[in-house]
């Protein structure tokens, strides 16, 4: 694992195939580190112009709906990251392959989507580099799992890396275990706010302004991240130091036991899992059609 090195710049154009939530936050995070020019990304999406000038505004990156522009950057770009939901990811990927050279490197940050499947549905053994980023890539603090078909190269492994890296922490795994850490740093963001919105909520009913319940949440959720990150103890032995016996965290955590918290926590994460195995079986579906 590696986290902020030193990046060098990304002179390759990077295509987002696919402008939302998720694109947006990886584009935010390179050109906020100046790892890659804004006119060597260009974003492009099914429909939506607003959008579209929405993110050529705020990031100065290269925009197009117009299907000859829009081809023409398929056809040529050397990287091209696909971000779109699963949904709609068969049609895209048919409509891609054809377009392609052999050079290109496909990126996909879709959730459950198998290399085998992206190669399959675009009908060519392209180099594929499947990734499971997060959106907190838009602020550099990113946690992105990142597997490679056979096909790619030791440039593209480092321009894969380079661009994950520029935006947080990487981990290259097996692509089998893709899906759980899709459980775990995927849709984590999630629930990490569920608990703050939960927290935040207690702060008000309790008597709190919004504002402070809000300020107290966050802090204490940054600072308790904080200290595991710079003090290499265990999320374990700092929760031991916080509750005293027979004192208030004891009792609230044995609330939290009552609920089944901790294995609640992990039945979510093997659900997203599942999940995700389900989207990507759908997907692998569509190969027989
Ligand atoms: N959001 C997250 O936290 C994370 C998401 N992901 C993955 O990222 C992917 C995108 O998610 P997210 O950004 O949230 O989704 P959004 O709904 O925000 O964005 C989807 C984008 O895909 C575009 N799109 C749809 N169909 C096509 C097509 N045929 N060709 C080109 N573009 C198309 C849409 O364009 P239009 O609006 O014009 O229809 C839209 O810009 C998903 O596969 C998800 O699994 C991975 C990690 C985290
Ligand atoms: O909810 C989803 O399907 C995507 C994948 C990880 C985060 N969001």
């Amino acid at each position: 694992m590696c986290q902020q090195p030193s990046i060098p710049l990304i002179s390759e154009k990077i295509v987002f195939y696919g402008a939302g939530s998720m694109a947006e936050a990886i584009v935010r995070g390179m050109i906020a580190r100046s790892v890659v020019a804004s006119d060597h990304v260009v974003v492009l999406n099914r429909s939506s112009n607003e959008r579209l000038a929405e993110l050529r505004a705020r990031y100065s990156v290269l925009a197009s709906n117009d299907p000859e522009q829009k081809t023409e950057y398929l056809r040529t770009a050397p990287v091209i990251v696909l971000a779109m939901k699963p949904k709609d990811a068969a049609e895209a990927l048919r409509t891609l392959g054809p377009l392609l050279n052999p050079d290109q490197l496909v990126i996909s940050v879709i959730a459950g989507l198998t290399i085998r499947t992206i190669q399959g549905l675009l009908g060519r053994q392209q180099p594929v580099v499947r990734t499971m980023p997060n959106t907190s890539s838009s602020i550099g603090l990113g946690a992105t799992g990142i597997s490679f078909s056979k096909e790619v190269d030791e440039k593209g492994r480092r321009l894969a890396l380079n661009m994950f890296e520029a935006v947080g922490l990487t981990s290259v795994i097996d692509e089998e275990r893709m899906e759980i850490l899709t459980g775990i740093s995927g849709s984590g963001p999630a629930y990490i706010y569920y608990m703050m919105e939960a927290m935040i909520a207690a702060g008000i009913r309790g008597g709190l302004s919004v504002e402070q319940s809000g300020e107290l949440t966050v802090q204490t959720v940054l600072g308790a991240a904080r200290m595991v990150q710079q003090t290499g103890e265990t999320p374990a032995a700092l929760r031991k130091k916080v509750t005293s016996p027979n004192g208030s965290t004891q009792a609230a955590l044995e609330v939290l036991d009552k609920g089944d918290f901790f294995e609640t926590v992990i039945a979510a994460v093997n659900r997203c899992a599942e999940r995700s195995r389900e989207m990507g079986a759908a997907l692998e579906k569509e190969l027989s059609k």
